[in-house]
């Protein structure tokens, strides 16, 4: 028999496609040697065209899932991604403000192709109820713009972003600047909690199969602290890690690849 590996648990939704959601995170969390479980927030009918259907799950389900784990299991990092709507947002902020572990939020609102993941109606729950249990938030700029009005198209301008998401009280602000023209070659990231500032810089691969990057980064970063490992050391081994996987990101279907969560081990 051997010990367990740290135990690291994501709340998210389901990517039948197997690229983004509870898929990307599960495996993102064995690549980096941790015990992933998942409670399933809701069901998504996808691939790389786009998202055909969404099934939310009812919020008891959500809570049981949860409770299932936590009770008999524990763990050491959580990270939430796809929460759909307002109540369900409540509800795994209320679970999150039970739980002592980290917690990685990532504020999913569209995916790549456009498909809606959250609710209009459920922004006002993220700012007011979820972001002060994060330990660590994880907005991309779309993200970023509709939760805080803030437009960024310029490094200055990731400040401003990083500083009105520590407004809503998270410890830290990871704001991604993937989506950003501005640097042809490089993808940025900001991470700051209000006093220390470190720029992630990392170099931008040309490559479209891109599917599941969001997902990938936040669930590296929650392994990382389900480890032991400070929010910076945290942060900067799961930027590796996803630049990565971008790089070695394949063609699958007609439309936009997964990255490659076992790019490690090729
Ligand atoms: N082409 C690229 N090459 C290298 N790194 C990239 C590229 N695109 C995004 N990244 C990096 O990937 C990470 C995820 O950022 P991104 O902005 O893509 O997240 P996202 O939009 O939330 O992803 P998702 O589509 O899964 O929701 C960030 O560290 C970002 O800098
Ligand atoms: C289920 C799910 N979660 C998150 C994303 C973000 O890309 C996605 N496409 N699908």
């Amino acid at each position: 028999m051997s010990t367990a590996p740290p135990l690291c648990l994501t709340v998210a939704g389901s990517d039948s496609g197997g690229g983004a959601g509870i898929q990307a995170d599960l495996k993102t969390m064995l690549a980096l040697g941790v015990h992933g479980m998942s409670v399933v927030t809701a069901v998504t009918a996808q691939n790389s065209l786009g998202v055909r259907g969404v099934w939310e799950l009812p919020a008891d389900a959500v809570t049981a899932q949860y409770r299932a784990v936590v009770d008999d299991i524990g763990v050491q990092a959580v990270k939430t991604g796809m929460l759909s709507s307002a109540v369900l947002v409540e509800t795994v902020a209320a679970l999150l403000a039970d739980t002592r572990a980290p917690a990685v939020v990532d504020p999913v609102g569209v995916s790549k192709h456009g498909d809606a993941l959250l609710a209009a109606s459920a922004l006002e729950a993220v700012r007011k109820e979820l972001l002060p249990r994060a330990t660590v938030a994880t907005p991309n700029l779309d993200e970023v713009a509709q939760l805080t009005g803030v437009v960024v198209e310029t490094e200055d301008d990731m400040r401003r972003a990083a500083d009105a998401i520590l407004g809503h009280g998270p410890r830290w602000a990871l704001i991604k600047g993937g989506h950003l023209a501005a640097h042809g070659h490089e993808a940025v990231d900001l991470l700051t909690d209000g006093t220390e500032e470190r720029w992630l810089r990392a170099r931008r691969h040309d490559n479209r199969h891109t599917h599941g990057t969001g997902c990938t980064l936040a669930s590296a970063i929650a392994a990382g602290l389900a480890r032991g490992l400070t929010v910076p050391e945290a942060v900067t081994a799961a930027k590796e890690y996803v630049t990565g996987a971008i790089a070695a990101g394949f063609a699958l279907g007609g439309g936009i690849g997964p990255v490659d969560h076992a790019w490690q081990w090729r």
